[in-house]
């Protein structure tokens, strides 16, 4: 093992133009690792602290680095992540912030890596990994907090979970992306892109739902294997916490109407996946909706599909959760989703992600390891879900700062 010999910190841009904290991590035996950290703009009022970041690397380079620089060593993960805690000394990196603290051990987990001679996915998860690969949800179309003036529901997923590869799933997301515009143009209607690289058109959430139906149809047909749709609702961005309603422009829904809702757009659209489809701090009613949808069952009696049964559908926390294995074994006593949306920002490290990945799976909890809508070329989130076997990564489907994620994951499989 080679002891970190230096960590640098500086400024740099990321997807939105904003900027962030980019670390370079070096060993003793010339060993490098470089990492940046990504930021969310549907943030969860859980999350870790980021800070603005010149901030954020003053002080980190006052607080973590020396404790870091010829104290412990590259490949020893949990020693970086406690001496990031450690330096911090609150129970949220508001000290050091959470963009700093990211990027310093993503990047110690690089320099690891490269001191091993390994590729990153098998330093984190060992000789036996890189034989699944998770299935990308590809975000095709948006609104909430990601673009003006779009849908009210945030995200859009095409979720290929027919396809032989990871590669053949990759380039059907981008195809559904492509027949997304395709439709929008045959019904005369412009469209910008919003932060994720997502169509952002001015429809209402009812006509997105039959363009990216018709869409995920046309190139399940055209592929030869299954693509379906899922969802990231951002429901804690939606509800009105005052009037305990749920709000689409003029219409709202209580929670009991919010949870018929989600539950009736399963079943019509056959959803695979449901992100956040209600308030952050509503484990009830999250309890409720996964009781409804989130097990394998036989169809209900309608129309010629009465006899297939339903796959499981994921309840995924994403705000609920926000990575954190207090929230989310609060989820899991009380029955709250099925699923846990991992982002190694929301909690500051790769060993808290990787705690609240085997807490969910020791609990029969999906992880889904995800981007943020605000990113950088950096694609450790790849390797992350590589190196624990997740089943889905959500890191959108075009946009360099998305394909930086899905070309590592062609990579990876291809033993690049
Ligand atoms: C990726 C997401 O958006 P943000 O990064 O803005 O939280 C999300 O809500 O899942
Ligand atoms: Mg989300």
């Amino acid at each position: 093992m080679t002891l970190i010999a230096d960590v640098s910190l500086r400024r740099t841009l990321d997807s939105r133009g904003n900027g962030t904290v980019e670390a370079e991590v070096t060993t003793d035996n010339g060993g490098f690792g470089r990492a940046a950290a990504p930021s969310g703009a549907s943030t969860g009022e859980y999350e870790a602290i980021e800070l603005e970041p010149n901030e954020a690397i003053a002080k980190a380079r006052e607080l973590a680095v020396p404790r870091l620089v010829g104290e412990v060593f590259a490949g020893d993960q949990r020693g970086v992540d406690q001496a990031l805690h450690g330096a911090d000394g609150t129970n949220d990196f508001s000290k050091i912030g959470a963009n700093s603290a990211v990027a310093i051990s993503m990047a110690a987990a690089k320099a690891g890596a490269d001191t091993q001679g390994i590729p990153l996915y098998q330093h984190l998860g060992g000789a036996f990994r890189g034989r699944n690969f998770p299935v990308p949800l590809g975000n095709v179309v948006g609104g909430g907090e990601h673009a003006a003036d779009a849908t009210h529901i945030q995200e859009f997923l095409a979720a290929p979970v027919g396809a032989p590869s990871v590669a053949d799933a990759v380039f059907a997301n981008a195809a559904v992306h492509q027949e997304v515009h395709d439709i929008l143009a045959e019904r005369g209607i412009a469209a910008g892109k919003g932060d994720e690289g997502a169509w952002a058109p001015s429809v209402d959430d009812a006509e997105a739902f039959e363009i990216v139906a018709q869409a995920t149809e046309r190139v399940t047909e055209e592929f030869g294997f299954e693509v379906r749709m899922g969802l990231d609702v951002a429901g804690a961005e939606l509800y009105d916490a005052d009037e305990g309603v749920y709000s689409y422009g003029e219409k709202t829904r209580d929670t009991a109407e919010q949870i018929d809702y989600v539950a009736g757009l399963v079943d019509e659209y056959d959803l695979v996946y449901v992100e956040d489809p209600l308030d952050e701090d509503d484990y009830e009613a999250f309890a409720e909706l996964t009781d409804r949808v989130g097990e394998s069952e036989a169809r209900s009696a309608s129309g010629s599909r009465a006899a297939k049964p339903r796959d499981r559908t994921l309840i995924c926390g994403d705000d609920l959760f926000v990575t954190n294995t207090d929230r989310l074994a609060e989820g899991i006593e009380r029955g709250a989703a099925n699923s846990i949306l991992i982002k190694p920002n929301q909690i500051g490290t790769l060993t808290d992600a990787f705690d609240a990945i085997e807490l969910a799976v020791e609990n029969g909890y999906e992880p889904v390891v995800s981007h943020r809508s605000g990113e950088t070329e950096d694609a450790t989130i790849a390797h992350l879900a590589v190196a624990t076997d997740a089943p889905f990564i959500k890191t959108g489907a075009v946009g360099g700062e998305r394909t930086a994620k899905l070309n590592e994951l062609i990579r990876i499989e291809d033993n690049a």
